[in-house]
């Protein structure tokens, strides 16, 4: 388990944030958006790719670890300039993020960890930025999803990195002492995608370049 620290005065972490990005194998992901298994695994790498492309964008973001046993989705993330680690544990979700912020405390010593969900495909790295600033002012935050059971983003400024991510996770998280930060002015950040509706309010945002040309193929 990671713990993070080094807290500013305004409450910012001092080392800048590493955000770690959980990929599941392509052919596994996204079963509630579409019938079709090639169309599932597409949309998938591109929601993937459109969340790893806007968290590098993000000024304050010093390093996306993307935790992934996918070939496909591990070269298309380095392209971008993301790390990458194997899901070592192979044991879910919540232990390959335990893996990944391991991974990047030892890289990034006193870096503040965040866990991203793989499917913002609208994200905008103005909103995430600050999500970030709030979550910094109160150390360890959490993004209800959309929906408002979920969690999009777990990040953790200071103290102990335990993601409680699955069914009503936004809840577990507060029940463990996270704090649900503002996220009212941020739909970008709050937009996973999960069902073809999902999908339609995150066009009505705006999607990234991978998810609009991806499904301009499908
Ligand atoms: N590395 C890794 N990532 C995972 C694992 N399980 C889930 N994820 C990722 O965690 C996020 C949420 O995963 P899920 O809700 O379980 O799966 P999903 O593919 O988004 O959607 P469904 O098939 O509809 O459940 C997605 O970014 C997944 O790729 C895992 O065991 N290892
Ligand atoms: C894993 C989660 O969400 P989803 O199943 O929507 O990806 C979660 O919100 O903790």
């Amino acid at each position: 388990m990671s713990t993070t620290g080094q807290q500013g005065r305004d409450g910012e972490s001092d080392a800048g944030w590493c955000l770690v990005v959980p990929v599941k194998l392509l052919h596994l992901a996204k079963s509630r958006l579409s019938t079709e298994a090639s169309h599932r695994s597409a949309l998938a790498l591109a929601f993937a790719a459109d969340t790893v492309a806007a968290a590098l964008r993000t000024s304050s973001v010093v390093e996306v670890v993307v935790v992934t046993d996918d070939p496909t989705a591990a070269a298309l993330v380095t392209e971008l300039g993301a790390a990458v680690v194997s899901d070592a544990p192979d044991a879910g979700l919540n232990p390959a993020l335990r893996h990944g912020a391991a991974e990047a405390s030892s890289r990034h010593p006193g870096c503040a960890i965040g866990a991203l969900s793989a499917d913002l495909p609208a994200l905008k790295s103005t909103e995430l930025a600050t999500a970030l600033q709030r979550a910094g002012k109160v150390g360890r935050g959490v993004v209800a999803d959309a929906v408002g059971t979920g969690t999009t983003a777990y990040l953790v400024a200071a103290g102990e990195f335990t993601p409680l991510f699955g069914a009503d996770s936004l809840r577990a998280h507060i029940a463990a002492g996270a704090v649900a930060i503002r996220a009212d002015d941020l739909p970008s950040v709050r937009r996973d995608v999960d069902t073809p509706a999902d999908l339609t309010e995150a066009l009505g945002l705006g999607v990234g370049e991978y998810t609009r040309r991806a499904l301009d193929r499908l």
